[in-house]
């Protein structure tokens, strides 16, 4: 099963991999003609239906490998509100052959006559609300012939995630949906085939840039909207919560407090002006401050729990007493990763070990790469928590499904820069679920370090890296360019 945001996210990383979306395309034109020929015999009349997004380009490929049919294109408005380049790229390439393609310009010219099938393409997961005009027009003198209905992808007029289909959606008997099953497919009445488009394995298997599709922020939302984060730590060190907080902040996050003992308080201040510290009375946390703590945790996105607070035993006795009482969301790192195995929760947790972590946690974790991700996916099942193992390559896993990155270098062996992937993965916690954050939050850490090392070799810092973070969240940012 996949959704349709996750959907976009593989097919950017596919991309990435070098199997660019027309290739894509052209994949599924072909599965959709393959499904015709399955329910219609040659000579056939097949008339494609096509909208102006990538489902009509699908169908517009399509039409290329119906040969030996009578084949009639359709678009569904002008020439040039064809919304993307590969649909329009595929539309000239259906002109310069001899098929029956045109464009009609006003809907009530909409003939669709009499054809043995009819192939929907008009809407697929771009679509947003009721099906509108022509479509909505389109979609009811499709539903009033007798041909066979094949849908591209989905019905036009339903939510490829839910199901909901609007009242005006189209009624299909087959769908050829692409690389995955869709969750608003299963309960239709249809026959669904799931076509392979050659998606390769590792757009899944492994991050990439396609997640920062997903934190693009809503342009009327308001502060705090964006991310609203508590960092906890410090005590015997001062750096590590310093770290998280910017990164949160470099992450997008619109407000991040940060709690830590009075003692470093000023010292966590004079770290920058954008910091909001609130001082625990003491030099290390305790469980008198639990109180508080749960006081300030109200309402935040997320608590990201862990940088520089050391281990002494009242230390953990204070995280451990914070979890057995709170219910929200929350990323722990470092010496709080101690209290987790045993503690009791009803939060949603994001473990950042390290390797020695990892294996102080009690998860004995094999080197050979996929018995180290099942072994890892085993524990995060077993702690009923999101793991991310932290290494060479980090393996995120919700007991689950296991995403690796392996963007990065090994100049992050500097330390902070475990700081830095808390403070970011607490900031995406404002939109997305605890994997989904975990796993786009190692990709751009890993892309900032990389980005840290093009300037200054294995010599950079944390807090160099920590600023390149705002770049590694740009999906224009070239590895190259220096003039950052
Ligand atoms: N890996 C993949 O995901 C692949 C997907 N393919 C196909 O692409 C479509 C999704 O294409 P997209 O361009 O994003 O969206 P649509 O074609 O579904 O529609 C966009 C188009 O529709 C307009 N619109 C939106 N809502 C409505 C509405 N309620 N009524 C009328 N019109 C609406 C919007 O303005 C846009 O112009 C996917 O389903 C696959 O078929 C690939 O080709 C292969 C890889
Ligand atoms: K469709």
């Amino acid at each position: 099963m996949i959704s349709a945001k996750m959907m976009g996210v593989v097919d950017e990383n596919a991309e990435a991999l070098g199997v660019p979306r027309k290739q894509l395309m052209e994949s599924s034109g072909n599965a959709v003609a393959r499904v015709v020929r399955d329910v219609a015999e040659s000579g056939s009349s097949v008339t494609l239906v096509c909208g102006r997004g990538n489902n009509g380009g699908d169908a517009f490929a399509a039409a290329r490998f119906l040969e030996g049919y009578d084949v009639r294109v359709l678009l569904l408005g002008r020439e040039e509100s064809i919304t993307t380049d590969i649909a329009r790229e595929n539309w000239a390439a259906l002109k310069e052959t001899d098929i029956d393609a045109e464009a009609v310009r006003d809907s009530r010219d909409l003939d669709l006559g009499d054809p043995d099938v009819v192939v929907d393409a008009m809407l697929g997961t771009g679509i947003t609300g009721d099906l509108r005009e022509p479509e909505a027009t389109a979609a009811g003198s499709i539903n009033e012939l007798d041909a066979t209905v094949v849908a591209v992808d989905v019905p036009s007029g339903v939510d490829a995630d839910t199901g909901e289909a609007a009242g005006n959606a189209v009624d299909a008997d087959h769908v050829v949906t692409f690389h995955d099953e869709k969750p608003g497919l299963s309960a239709l009445d249809a026959d669904v085939r799931v076509a392979d488009i050659g998606i390769p394995e590792a757009a899944e298997r492994f991050t990439g840039p396609g997640y920062l599709s997903l934190l693009s922020r809503d342009p009327n939302s308001h502060k705090g909207q964006n991310g609203d984060v508590l960092v906890v730590g410090g005590g015997p060190f001062t750096g590590a919560p310093a770290l998280s907080t910017e990164a949160a902040f470099r992450a997008g996050a619109d407000l991040v407090n940060t709690a830590t003992p009075e003692s470093v308080k000023t010292v966590l201040q004079t770290y920058g002006e954008d910091l909001m510290v609130r001082g625990l009375p003491g030099d290390h946390l305790k469980p008198e401050h639990v109180d508080e703590l749960l006081d300030l945790a109200e309402g935040k996105h997320a608590v990201a729990i862990g940088p520089g607070l050391g281990t002494d035993e009242e230390t953990l006795a204070a995280v451990r007493q914070f979890f057995e009482q709170f219910d929200g969301n929350a990323v722990v790192d470092a010496d709080a990763l101690h209290a987790i195995p045993d503690v009791d929760t009803d939060a949603d947790l994001v473990c950042t070990p390290n390797g020695h972590e990892l294996e102080e946690m009690g998860c004995d974790a094999a080197d050979e790469r996929d018995q180290r991700a099942e072994d890892v996916r085993g524990f995060a099942e077993e702690l009923g928590h999101v793991v991310v193992a932290k290494g060479p390559e980090d393996i995120v896993s919700d007991g689950d499904r296991v995403v690796v990155n392996r963007v990065g270098n090994s100049g992050m062996t500097v330390g902070g820069t475990g700081d830095i992937l808390t403070g970011i993965t607490a900031s995406f916690r404002a939109t997305l679920d605890p994997f989904t954050a975990a796993v786009a939050a190692t990709w751009v850490n890993g892309r900032a370090g990389d980005l840290a090392y093009e300037k200054r070799g294995n010599g950079f810092v944390a807090s160099d890296m920590v600023e390149e973070v705002p770049y590694a969240m740009r999906r224009d940012t070239d590895l190259a360019d220096d003039t950052r």
